[in-house]
């Protein structure tokens, strides 16, 4: 498989603080790894390093093979990585038509692809940001990434305090977009069950370090290797 992002042996934080210690890990086209581990073990900042968000000190980030180490983050965004961090960044006074076509570069996302595979924005196009459920602004914040047309899709707990109706919608439809085949996906999640049944392949996180690497299926027939991993409430959830 065509690896899409690299990362190898990267130690990166905030300014003096360290959070990651030596995170490998990598992501191919069509792909869908799931990124788990409790809370604070550095998940998001993972994402960021991504984004070019933090600091790095050491090791590499490539693209396509390309050590994008110096490429500010929205120089990152435009050469093919979509971002859904977990505050969404919807903009609040335009409607959702107008936040998915300040979003827009060419490629094979428009807002006809978007509003098929979540007709409740069409349904919502001339409503404001601000007037959105929890739901709506994640499907539009999921809209805005996939309409920059991507290569890459990052998503930082997407699920995260929705109601489980609205969970499913949003399942259903990270499912349509891996079986489309044309994403790399990466997936932040708390719930390790539904993660793993949405990817093939997983990253738990310990404190900043990689605590194990491999396939998801692997990890989902082992649920006391799971729970070890990751805590007994996060395994079950
Ligand atoms: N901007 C920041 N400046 C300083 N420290 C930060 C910053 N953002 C996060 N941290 C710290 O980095 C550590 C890892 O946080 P991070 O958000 O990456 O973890 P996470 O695994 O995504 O957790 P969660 O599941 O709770 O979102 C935490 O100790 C957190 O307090």
């Amino acid at each position: 498989m065509n690896d899409l992002l690299t990362v190898d042996d990267v130690f990166a934080g905030y300014g003096d603080i360290a959070i990651l210690e030596g995170v490998s890990f990598r992501v191919g086209q069509g792909e869908a790894v799931a990124l788990l581990g409790r809370n604070g073990v550095g998940k998001s900042t993972l994402i960021s390093t991504l984004m070019g968000l933090t600091d790095v000190r050491s090791g590499t980030v490539r693209y396509r093979g390309e050590d994008i180490g110096k490429w500010p983050s929205h120089v990152r965004a435009r050469r093919g990585l979509g971002l859904v961090s977990q505050e969404r960044e919807i903009f609040p006074s335009l409607s959702v038509e107008e936040n998915l076509v300040v979003a827009t570069r060419a490629g094979s996302w428009t807002l006809e692809r978007i509003y098929d595979l979540f007709p409740r924005l069409y349904e919502r196009r001339r409503n404001m940001g601000n007037q959105l459920s929890g739901g709506e602004q994640q499907m539009l914040a999921i809209g805005r990434a996939l309409i920059g047309n991507p290569a890459v899709l990052l998503l930082d707990e997407p699920f995260e305090g929705l109601a489980p109706i609205i969970v499913d919608g949003l399942v259903d439809a990270f499912r349509r977009l891996h079986q489309e085949g044309e994403l790399g996906i990466v997936l932040v999640e708390q719930h390790a069950a539904l993660a793993l049944e949405l990817t093939e392949r997983a990253t738990v996180l310990d404190r900043g370090r990689v605590s194990w690497s491999g396939d998801s299926r692997d990890l989902l027939a082992h649920p006391e290797q799971l729970s070890a991993l990751i805590g007994l409430a996060e395994a079950a959830a």
